[in-house]
């Protein structure tokens, strides 16, 4: 039988929501997943599904909603109770969901020229591949320098970092315009420094820089990955850190890899960006896939028949810019030949990036970036002069790549590889050969680059 509580749970938060002008997307993330879980005495326990947003988001949720909680609980029922929380994952019932947002419509204008209009956290579908970083970027807007300082997010290519990084931006400032928000790339802050350096006698730049990145209350700093072995950037980029955390401002930061495989990090930044919290965002599911797909369709006021959907959704998987570059490719080729969308213009207009008979073109380049991502190096370290084992291996696994999957000659392939003459390259391709007779795991991982590279 359902008590007091449980009957009027749902106008309880309601009534939270509006005595506390709550947003729709901090009611749908916090609020919403709160379940009644027991109600004794005078304890009511509530059961947070940290599936959806994670079990750091208990502490959030005490500090945050506890107390108004409690009021409106008190409002609605007249009664007076003790609030605790517990996690799903704590209690026996758990039950796996995969949900995503439900839809809304986005009309809102953007007075933030530095920031896409569009990347929301309305606009953002949450899935299971993403909604830790979701919940963990949500908390951040919300309180600002008070839960996770820094905030460390990354993902792999086109996963939807900046489309939460710039959430966080626009929430803040939507609810505190006054707010002194700073989005940047690292590379931005790269050139900007090397500029400031460049001009340090005319004027006293240097120091512009510095009020420009000190004097603020959130610094968004977009693939961080690209500040990597720039030294001098690593070392202003640490004192803007140092200056900002000191005086609790909030620091957002986004990468490829998390800070312990970022290898030419600095130690000392590494553990600060370890201070907070790290969240990954992971390639999306189908469902996911198909949400993200309609959301798109929706803020394009497009209308496309569902079996188009599911042939996108099933064949582009891993990268989220794609997903919505290939509905934007169907939409241009129905509009430039007349004709309707459909499974088949779909598989037209999209040949070239899903079709099994096509076979991508094998480029150096491309098997640069395959291994260069297995081993969880850079192409620039590739290419480099390094002479480590961790680079110089993997270099010369892409030269036997280059030679067994390209027409190249070991000259091409050398100059590719930071122009290097052809006899490294012949030597590199001999260990590596000779390494595989012998090493039936080194034997494995060829195999695996090499389905990567050419999947047929
Ligand atoms: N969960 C999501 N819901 C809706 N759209 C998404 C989602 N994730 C990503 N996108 C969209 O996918 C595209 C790529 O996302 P974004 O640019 O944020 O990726 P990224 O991780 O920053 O990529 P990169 O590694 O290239 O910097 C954007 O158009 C973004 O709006």
């Amino acid at each position: 039988m359902k008590n007091i509580i449980q009957e009027k749970w749902d106008e309880i938060l309601e009534a939270l929501k509006n005595e506390h002008d709550i947003s729709d997307v901090s009611f749908r993330t916090w609020l919403l997943p709160l379940k009644v879980y027991s109600v004794s005495d005078d304890i009511i326990t509530i059961m947070i599904d940290d599936k959806l947003i994670g079990s750091d988001s208990i502490n959030f949720i005490k500090r945050k909603y506890g107390l108004p909680l409690k009021v409106a609980i008190e409002e609605i029922t007249n009664l007076n109770y003790e609030l605790d929380f517990i996690l799903e994952s704590a209690t026996s019932n758990i039950e796996v969901k995969n949900e995503v947002s439900p839809k809304k419509e986005i009309t809102k204008k953007n007075p933030y020229p530095f920031l896409n209009p569009r990347y929301t956290f309305d606009t953002f579908v949450v899935g299971t591949n993403n909604n830790l970083a979701h919940a963990a970027s949500l908390a951040v807007a919300e309180s600002p320098a008070e839960v996770y300082n820094p905030l460390f997010i990354y993902g792999g290519v086109g996963l939807g970092k900046t489309h939460l990084m710039h959430s966080i931006a626009h929430f803040i400032l939507e609810h505190n315009p006054k707010a002194k928000v700073l989005y940047v790339t690292s590379e931005q802050f790269t050139n900007e420094l090397i500029e400031s350096i460049r001009n340090r006698n005319e004027n006293s730049s240097t120091a512009e820089f510095r009020e420009k990145y000190r004097n603020i209350d959130v610094l968004l700093i977009d693939d961080i990955q690209f500040i990597i072995g720039k030294e001098s950037t690593q070392e202003e980029f640490f004192h803007t850190f140092n200056t900002l955390h000191e005086s609790k401002k909030q620091i957002i930061i986004s990468s490829d890899k998390p800070p312990k495989d970022i290898e030419t990090l600095e130690d000392r930044l590494r553990s600060r960006f370890e201070w907070g919290l790290t969240v990954d965002i992971q390639s999306p599911d189908y469902e996911t896939r198909m949400a993200i797909l309609k959301k798109k369709e929706e803020l394009d006021g497009l209308s496309i028949d569902n079996e188009v959907m599911k042939y996108i959704a099933t064949n582009v998987k891993s990268n989220i810019r794609e997903l919505e570059g290939a509905l934007t490719k169907i939409v241009a080729l129905s509009r430039l030949k007349k004709r309707e969308v459909n499974v088949e213009l779909a598989e037209e207009a999209l040949k070239d990036l899903i079709s099994p008979n096509n076979q991508k073109n094998i480029t150096a380049e491309l098997i640069m970036e395959i291994v260069s991502e297995h081993f969880n190096i850079t192409v620039p370290d590739l290419c480099s002069t390094k002479k480590s084992r961790n680079i110089a291996y993997p270099r010369q696994m892409c030269m036997y790549l280059c030679r067994s999957l390209t027409e190249l000659s070991l000259s091409d392939i050398g100059k590719k590889l930071g122009n290097r003459d052809h006899t490294t390259v012949l030597h590199g391709i001999d260990k590596v050969t000779k390494d595989i007779q012998k090493d039936s795991q080194l034997q494995n991982t060829v195999e695996v680059l090499s389905k990567k590279i050419s999947p047929q």
